[in-house]
């Protein structure tokens, strides 16, 4: 084979990169620098990155977060990589409203995944949680619930204020997210999905995620399931962590208990999330589940080891499976020989991190 061959039948993957604000900017570059590593070594592909400087600060500037075109210039991407958005000069709501939330609601991405695990050499703060014993994976409902939008403001200014946010739940959207959430638990080898509400005091919406759970659950004979209430829930994460696998719950719960899993698999700045549309008609996007830091951003100090495994979930969902797996023996090397960040009680800042990826991908995929 010539080396033109080799050349021709190399796949190029667009990337839309936008990093955002405060340590997105500082953990998408490192992404970005991982991935081109990972993709050079490799050999079979590559990645070519379309940057948006789409952010709080040009909010300011511009007045607006994304041009009108901005959803057809994504749509042209393979996949989308995001940092965090939200800065303290622009109201937070405005900065998720502005960007992150009309990007998954508008590339049809209703399924937001959430792993957890003990990564190698991470000692958890729990004294009798080992890697063993927490094992997750969180599927969030990504496009209605809570996040819906809907309500409003009246009286604003007076003393008489009324605010309304309203949930919305659908049938279609519980149903769609639960036969996610199935087909993910019987693709692990547990088989266990635990299915979370609060439908003792939330009474219709969370009712009908109940009863819709119950209809597709017998679709999944080979599954066994079980229900929480959140708040139970978060005690059971803590005391009883081996006793979870795939968690299902609507688009806030998710996301608080996903916080709550990165803290208790050693910090958030480990956990990826996949904002994926499962039809595949859209990009998805990969982004590390935590914001954009105002306290340490601009410091070095951010771990970018949730960033590196967002862009190894977004490696494997462009089908690319072994590099995916050889990116996330690369981080692990590196948080078991002791190169971790601050919170994760080491004294290693990103760059050293980042470096130290590079070189270890070097290894494992030598010795392949
Ligand atoms: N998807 C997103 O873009 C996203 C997610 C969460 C929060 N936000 C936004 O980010 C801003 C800050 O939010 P917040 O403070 O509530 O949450 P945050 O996740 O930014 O920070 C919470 C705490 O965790 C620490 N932390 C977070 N990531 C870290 C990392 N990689 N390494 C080390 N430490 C890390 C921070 O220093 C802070 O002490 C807000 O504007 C919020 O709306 C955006
Ligand atoms: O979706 C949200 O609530 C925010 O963007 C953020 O907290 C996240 O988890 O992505
Ligand atoms: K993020
Ligand atoms: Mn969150």
């Amino acid at each position: 084979m010539s080396s033109n061959t080799i050349h021709d039948s190399k796949r190029v993957f667009k990337i839309a990169s936008i990093p955002g604000d405060g340590i997105g900017t500082e953990i998408t570059s490192a992404a970005i620098e991982v991935l081109q590593k990972l993709a050079f070594i490799e050999g079979k592909f590559s990645f070519e990155f379309n940057h948006f400087d789409w952010s709080s600060e040009n909010y300011v500037k511009r007045g607006w977060y994304m041009p009108e075109d901005g959803m057809d210039q994504l749509k042209k991407n393979d996949a989308i990589y995001f940092g965090a958005v939200g800065w303290p000069n622009v109201p937070d709501h405005i900065s998720l409203w502005g960007l992150i939330l009309p990007i998954r609601n508008s590339l049809n991405q209703y399924v937001n995944v959430r792993p957890t695990r003990i990564l190698r050499g991470i000692t958890p703060p729990l004294a009798k949680c080992g890697p063993k014993d927490l094992d997750w994976v969180i599927v969030r409902e990504n496009s209605e619930g809570e996040y819906a939008g809907h309500g409003g403001t009246t009286h604003g200014h007076s003393s008489h204020a009324v605010a309304t946010e309203v949930s919305i739940f659908t049938r279609v959207g519980i149903e769609r997210i639960m036969r996610f959430a199935f087909e993910t638990a019987k693709s692990r080898p547990r088989r266990k999905l635990t299915m979370v509400t609060k439908s003792n005091a939330q009474r219709h919406g969370m009712v009908l995620w109940d009863s819709v759970f119950a209809e597709v659950a017998k679709e999944y004979p080979d599954v066994q399931w079980d229900k929480m209430l959140v708040d139970a829930m978060t005690v059971r994460m803590t005391l009883q962590p081996q006793t979870l696998d795939t968690i299902v719950a609507t688009n806030l719960h998710a996301d608080i208990l996903s916080d709550l899993a990165a803290a208790l698999s050693g910090s958030i700045g480990i956990a990826p999330s996949s904002n994926l549309d499962p039809t595949r008609q859209n990009p998805s996007m990969f982004e590390p589940i935590h914001g954009s830091a105002p306290d340490i951003a601009g410091k070095g100090i951010a771990n970018p080891v949730g960033a590196f495994w967002s862009a190894a979930e977004m490696v494997r969902w462009l089908g690319m499976e072994e590099a995916a797996d050889a990116l996330m023996k690369a981080i692990e090397n590196v948080t078991e020989a002791g190169i971790r960040t601050k919170d994760l009680h080491g004294s290693s800042d990103t760059k050293a991190v980042t470096g130290a990826v590079c070189k270890e991908l070097e290894s494992v995929l030598g010795s392949k």
